[in-house]
């Protein structure tokens, strides 16, 4: 019997260590859910000791107690087509006036000798100019003849004198890509509050929308509210921005841009200017150091003056005074949606022989176009 109570005895003790070691295993067994709170850092659910992925940040839960930094938001440029229709619309509601004017002169039953006259000061209003007015009143007084079997449609004939005032045979491309493998470079000159800033940043805006990549130069170490300008644009459009402090040498700034552009290979540097116009001999001196200075790194391929519509015949001036000391390559009309006098895209063009390529049309962010005879006319006549 004895041996029977040392079988039962050690059965016992068996099966109790077994109960003992599932249940002390099941204590162990971590909980399905991963406890929430208290922690600021997740393991993976199937990692196990030794695992690799321990080594590794947590891949599947991000930290709770410091949220992830996230990547910068960056406006999204209003695509390109509707972009252009809005800024038409815009062009039309400042423009309209004087093309529709023009419109109901030429539509009227007898071009009497006093309606040629109101048609020749509404062109003159619009700062087309006296030698171009002259012209087209010439041009459509021929081809309107009062009572010729021949006369065209008013609309039609006013609206192909128009284009060819504003020459649809300009090539007006931006040039901003180089050659060599150097970057493009845009210089923009032009008078304090004419739009410069405005004008880089909404450029550059354009060429990142396109895949290119840009370095802004913040020559314009006149003003530091000028250089914050443009530093902000450089933030909201996600491109790096070149500066020194303020009073330094524009050209240096210049020179630090293109360098950087060349190094790193970007597609364009645009390089902002101040304009003062005090002393036409300084700014001859500042324009041409900084252009000589970044050709020390790769040529200028755009030299852009910007002009502001609204303030007419001095712009004529302004823009003489510029070209005579830079090569101006193309002209940015801006804050044409504030001014009823577009003809001053006729009179800078003849005065420079340098096509515009650009209007603003307003102070957002997308409220730059490229310039289209075409379409210029078309909103003009409404
Ligand atoms: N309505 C309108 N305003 C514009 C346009 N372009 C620029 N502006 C405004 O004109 C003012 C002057 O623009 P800036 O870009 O600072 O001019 P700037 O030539 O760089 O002037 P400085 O920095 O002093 O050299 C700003 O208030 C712009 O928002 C435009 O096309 N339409």
């Amino acid at each position: 019997m004895d041996w029977l109570y040392l079988v039962i005895g050690i059965a016992v003790l068996f099966v109790a260590a077994v109960v003992g070691l599932v249940t002390s295993r099941g204590r162990r067994t971590p909980p399905s859910v991963p406890p929430r709170g208290g922690t600021d850092v997740l393991a993976p659910p199937d990692a196990r000791p030794g695992d690799p992925d321990l080594l590794e940040p947590p891949l599947v839960e991000p930290p709770l107690v410091e949220p992830p930094v996230e990547a910068p938001v960056r406006d999204k440029p209003e695509s390109t087509r509707s972009r252009l229709v809005r800024l038409r619309e815009r062009l039309a509601g400042a423009q309209g006036g004087f093309g529709r004017g023009l419109l109901a002169l030429l539509s009227r039953d007898r071009l009497d000798e006093d309606t040629w006259e109101s048609i020749e000061d509404l062109l003159l209003t619009a700062d087309i100019g006296v030698a171009p007015t002259q012209q087209v009143v010439d041009n459509l007084r021929t081809r309107l003849r009062v009572d010729g079997a021949e006369a065209g449609d008013p609309r039609a004939v006013l609206r192909d004198e128009l284009i060819k005032l504003v020459d649809p045979t300009m090539d007006r491309r931006l040039q901003v890509t180089g050659a060599d493998g150097k970057p493009g470079v845009v210089l923009v000159v032009g008078v304090n509050g004419a739009g410069k800033t405005t004008t880089v940043g909404k450029i550059a805006r354009i060429l990142v929308a396109e895949d290119h990549s840009v370095t802004l130069g913040a020559a314009d170490t006149f003003r530091a509210a000028a250089v914050e300008q443009l530093a902000t644009w450089g933030e909201r459009v996600g491109v790096e921005v070149i500066r020194g402090p303020e009073g330094t040498d524009p050209a240096s700034v210049a020179f630090e841009a293109v360098k950087h552009g060349v190094e790193t290979s970007i597609d364009t540097v645009i390089v902002d200017t101040a304009g003062r116009l005090q002393n036409k001999q300084g700014l001859m001196d500042e324009l041409g150091k900084v252009k000589r200075v970044i050709e020390k790194q790769a040529p200028v391929t755009e030299v852009l003056l910007v002009l502001d519509a609204t303030t007419g015949q001095n712009g004529l001036i302004q823009a003489r005074v510029f070209s005579e000391v830079v090569d101006v390559t193309g002209i940015v009309l801006t804050k044409l949606d504030g001014s009823a006098k577009g003809g001053i895209v006729v009179a800078v063009q003849r005065e420079l022989g340098v096509p515009v390529k650009l209007v603003g049309l307003g102070e957002g962010p997308d409220d730059l176009a490229p310039f289209d005879a075409g379409a210029f006319v078309d909103a003009l006549l409404g």
